[in-house]
């Protein structure tokens, strides 16, 4: 299909907002295994972030495929297309400003690769919730594992479906921190590349 699309040049930049906004906008990207931890340390930085008096928003993999991602399944293809449009929307909430905190298994590098282009000129801050499947298997909130255990899920990650840790994460997270813990390693690498005013 031929398209006619020509992209109007506003007047108001990202720079404009970051200084209305008092800080630079980053994206910090919570990956690991369901069951490590990503929505718990997410909830927990906005709360430090907000009394910072930083602008926040948190898009979650649970919250985000009830509606947004509705209908996308857990393949491989399903996955990038969750974290493609993720990317986007983080893309958009990046240009008003705001420090987006996204939390998704996204097992693939090469999704969380594409995350990190997308963005770009932005900051991607990658966070590997490194917990391990024993750890996660043990809190098992969700019942997911169990449900896997008895062949009721069949592509449930680390157990029968693939998980790709990062190799060089900007901060890792492990089974031994708390989320104060957690939230503190985190804060203590951003504090700087948000520029606060
Ligand atoms: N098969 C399978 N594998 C992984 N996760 C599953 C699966 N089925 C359902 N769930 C629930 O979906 C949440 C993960 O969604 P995401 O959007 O983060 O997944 S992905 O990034 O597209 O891989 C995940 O949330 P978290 O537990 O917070 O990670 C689960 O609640
Ligand atoms: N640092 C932590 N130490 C101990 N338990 C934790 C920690 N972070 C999360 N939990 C617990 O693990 C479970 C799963 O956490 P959650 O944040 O929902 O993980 P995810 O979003 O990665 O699926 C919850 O019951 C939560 O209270």
């Amino acid at each position: 299909m031929e398209q006619h699309i020509f992209p109007y040049n506003f007047k108001i930049t990202q720079e404009d907002r970051n200084l209305l906004n008092g800080h630079r906008s980053l994206l910090i990207w919570f990956t690991g295994l369901s069951g490590s931890g990503k929505s718990t340390v997410a909830d927990a930085l906005e709360q430090k972030l907000n009394s910072e008096k930083i602008r926040t928003i948190i898009l979650d993999g649970d919250n985000i495929r009830g509606r947004l991602c509705k209908g996308l399944d857990f393949s491989a293809e399903a996955r990038s297309e969750n974290v493609r449009r993720v990317a986007e929307t983080a893309n958009l909430l990046l240009q008003s400003g705001v420090v987006v905190l996204a939390s998704f298994v996204s097992p693939y590098k090469k999704d969380r690769e594409y995350v990190e282009k997308t963005i770009k000129p932005n900051i991607f801050v990658e966070v590997y919730m490194n917990t391990s499947l024993e750890i996660c298997k043990k809190r098992d909130q969700k019942g997911l594992y169990k449900m896997a255990e008895k062949g009721e899920i069949k592509n449930l990650t680390g157990v029968n479906a693939p998980y790709e840790a990062p190799e060089n994460a900007d901060i890792e997270i492990t089974e031994n921190d708390s989320a104060e813990e957690a939230v503190a390693k985190i804060y203590l690498e951003i504090k700087d590349q948000l520029e606060l005013k």
